[in-house]
């Protein structure tokens, strides 16, 4: 399957970021206004990609500090769980860097699921969906949140799904996710062992 294929890029990348080019935005024509895509994000010095091993030193762990509890998590912890991740081919951890100051702002996952269900098929979850505070308003977390969800359909997932708090309901409804009556409860365990 697509998502589980190893990809053409030479290492730099998380994932190919050719994978990124091809989406087709039509669907998300009416859902944002200007219309932004993750090839023509509106800005020059804004770029839509795939994370790179060098993102530890453009504070994507500041940002994903604005989403939850990130902890002290060297850059060695970060590049091995980047290769982990790299080579379960299963990530997708796309971000928008503002190549002005090198930083990046947005971020979000989409991490695929292989199933042996509906035809030995591929699942997607939303995951670390975050914009840095300075910059939200802005469109940029729609465009972040279509980018990783057009991305899905692309590599073949026959769903994408989410869990979210109840004040981010009304964002997500705007992009098209809903809520299927009886079926969308989201249930939990935290072990203590491990941060939250
Ligand atoms: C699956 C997950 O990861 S859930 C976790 C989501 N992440 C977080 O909660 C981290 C902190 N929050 C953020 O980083 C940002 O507020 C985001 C990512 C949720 C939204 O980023 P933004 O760039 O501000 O979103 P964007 O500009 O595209 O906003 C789109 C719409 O959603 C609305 N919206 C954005 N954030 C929120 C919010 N927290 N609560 C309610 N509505 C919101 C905006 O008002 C806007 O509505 P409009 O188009 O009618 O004006």
């Amino acid at each position: 399957m697509g998502a589980h294929k190893k990809g053409s890029n030479n290492g730099s990348y998380l994932y190919d970021p050719l994978l990124l080019e091809g989406l087709d935005w039509s669907s998300a024509r009416n859902l944002m206004s200007p219309n932004i895509t993750s090839t023509d994000p509106g800005e020059e010095w804004l770029c839509v990609r795939p994370l790179q091993i060098t993102d530890h030193n453009k504070g994507f762990l500041t940002l994903l500090a604005q989403l939850t509890t990130v902890g002290n998590v060297s850059q060695h912890d970060f590049e091995r769980q980047y290769w982990l991740m790299q080579r379960s081919g299963a990530y997708y951890v796309t971000v928008i860097e503002d190549t002005r100051s090198q930083t990046i702002i947005g971020a979000a996952t989409l991490v695929t699921e292989l199933k042996f269900i509906h035809n030995a098929s591929i699942r997607g979850r939303l995951e670390d969906v975050v914009v840095n505070n300075t910059y939200r308003g802005k469109q940029l977390g729609k465009l972040i949140v279509l980018t990783v969800t057009l991305l899905a359909k692309k590599l073949g997932c026959y769903k994408m799904s989410l869990d979210c708090k109840d004040n981010l309901i009304p964002f997500y409804k705007s992009i098209g996710y809903k809520i299927e009556a009886g079926n969308s409860n989201s249930m939990i365990i935290r072990y203590e062992t491990a941060p939250s």
